[in-house]
């Protein structure tokens, strides 16, 4: 058993602690790292962000291949199979991984690898393996612990054919039938994923819409477009059992509705990595789901022990966390130029992607706010005709007297991209935040940029 004293300690290399850990010793801390996985990069880089987004590039780039006919001069239409996007998705990983591990070296952060708990608020023991423990005496510490995907009792994962999230990754088959349970955003991306691989997939939403908490024109849309590539969604149908066979599994629903694929996903809830983590020795407790509740500087009930990402629940965004854990640093070391990190954009990598920041109709209308609509629809912009990418809307809600920016809702190609310029001046201060923008400046053609000026327009036509 070792001693080692830092004065900040971040437990969790993902997003969250990764930038906790960078400004911290920015800011002149000497900072320790402590990570369970044998890696750094955290859930994102091995189990969630990184290996879905680079699956469904892969998939996507097929399905473009696919259906333009200049490729048709090439080669015939094709298909990859689960594996070989999966190993495109492992090189994205390692690259991920040597690029991280060359930000510690060359910041001169010791890493610890083993399971974290604290001992008390400024002390954690790190479990380096079965017989040795190091002790880790600590000013602060930074709790990045992020999160795992949550798993009821009354399904058994270690079916070959069930699966989580997590798990997925080591699948080493197409499916040729997948049921994904859960329609949130790991379930309609993972559904976008295994469409595209050509498997049949049965999303079944718990929910009434997809992704309920998007404007209901774009979460319409996502549907329809879904649909319209053989994905089976069936909304409002509750889990009742899950039998595993040796060639198959069946799904029941409380509707009395059987389905039998030979995969199942289950992608419904995630629950914050604080078991086993001795929050009870720091003077903290988790709420049911394993998360814990901050201030808005991220610090917990525990005045020296911060928490960010994850672990303390929505957004529950790598976006998000890289913020959250400058933040969090950046109160540490008293910097004035801390940000509250508010307004949080989301992009969601469905095929079609969809991306959006600030209010949705629905909002809009409960508050009574007077607004207007502007529309871009890509089929029309010359840039989508071009690219073969006409499939998406840009959608801009403003108030209809003060022509400010309330809401910016984009379906389509490369919507997580496009967002950002409707965000950037969304955020503008002292009457900058305004429609005039669009129809003040000049927009590079042909673009998707340009969008912005023809939904401008549109809206202004309105009035
Ligand atoms: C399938 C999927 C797709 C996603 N796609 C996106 C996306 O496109 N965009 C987006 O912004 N977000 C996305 N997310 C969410 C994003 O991955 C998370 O918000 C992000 O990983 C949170 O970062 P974190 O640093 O809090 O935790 P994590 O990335 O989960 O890292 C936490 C680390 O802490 C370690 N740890 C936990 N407990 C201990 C302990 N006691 N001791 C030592 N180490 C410990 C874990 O092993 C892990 O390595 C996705 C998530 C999933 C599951
Ligand atoms: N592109 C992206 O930004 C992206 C992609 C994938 C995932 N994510 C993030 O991953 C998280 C999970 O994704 P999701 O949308 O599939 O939603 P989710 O899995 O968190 O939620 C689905 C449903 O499960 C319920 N639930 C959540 N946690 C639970 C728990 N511990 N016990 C019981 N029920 C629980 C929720 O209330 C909801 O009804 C989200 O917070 C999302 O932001 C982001």
């Amino acid at each position: 058993m070792a001693e080692y004293s830092y004065d900040v300690v971040v437990i969790g290399t993902g997003p969250a602690g990764e930038s906790a850990a960078m400004n911290a010793g920015k800011k002149g801390k000497t900072v320790a790292l402590i990570d369970s996985r044998a890696e750094v990069g955290g859930g994102c880089t091995h189990k969630g962000t990184i290996p879905s987004k680079a699956l469904r590039h892969a998939v996507h780039a097929v399905m473009k291949f696919n259906r333009t006919p200049l490729f048709r001069a090439i080669a015939e239409p094709t298909l990859l199979s689960f594996p070989e996007v999966n190993a495109s998705a492992q090189q994205v990983i390692s690259k991920q991984v040597s690029m991280r591990r060359r930000f510690y070296s060359r910041n001169h952060f010791k890493i610890f690898n083993g399971h974290a708990r604290f001992v008390d608020p400024n002390t954690v023991e790190v479990q380096t393996s079965q017989s040795t423990k190091d002790i880790l005496h600590a000013e602060h510490v930074v709790i990045a612990t992020g999160s795992r995907p949550y798993r009821p009792d009354n399904v058994d994962f270690s079916h070959p054919m069930v699966f989580d999230s997590d798990t997925i990754l080591t699948l080493n088959r197409t499916p040729r039938r997948i049921i994904i349970y859960g329609a949130g955003v790991i379930g309609c991306e993972y559904a976008s994923i295994f469409n595209g691989l050509g498997c049949k997939v049965d999303l079944v939403n718990p929910g009434a819409r997809l992704l309920a908490y998007m404007d209901d024109e774009i979460s319409d849309a996502l549907s329809y477009h879904m649909r319209g590539h053989g994905v089976l969604i069936r909304h409002n149908e509750m889990f009742e059992s899950l039998h595993g066979y040796d060639d198959y599994v069946e799904l029941k629903l409380q509707s009395g509705k059987v389905i039998k694929a030979d995969a199942f996903l289950w992608a419904n809830g995630r629950a914050g990595n604080t078991d086993d983590l001795g929050l009870e020795n720091a003077g903290l407790e988790a709420n049911s789901r394993g998360q814990l509740e901050v201030d808005r500087f991220y610090r917990t009930k525990t005045d020296n022990i911060f928490a960010v990402g994850d672990v303390i629940g929505a957004p529950s965004l790598a976006s998000a966390a890289y913020d959250q854990g400058r933040a969090a640093s950046g109160a540490i070391v008293n910097d004035s130029s801390y940000i509250f990190f508010e307004n949080i954009p989301n992009g969601i990598y469905t095929i079609p992607e969809i991306s959006s920041v600030g209010k949705n109709e629905r909002e809009l209308t409960k508050a009574k706010i007077p607004y207007e609509v502007g529309k871009a629809y890509f089929k029309d912009t010359a840039r989508a005709q071009i690219t073969g990418e006409d499939v998406g809307v840009l959608k801009i809600l403003f108030h209809r007297e003060t022509l400010e920016l309330l809401g910016i809702h984009c379906f389509g190609d490369q919507a997580a991209e496009i967002l950002h310029i409707g965000q950037a001046i969304m955020e503008q201060k002292n009457g900058g935040n305004t429609l005039e923008y669009f129809v003040t400046h000049t927009f590079n053609y042909p673009t998707m940029a340009e969008a912005y000026r023809v939904a401008a327009l549109n809206g202004l036509n309105r009035l």
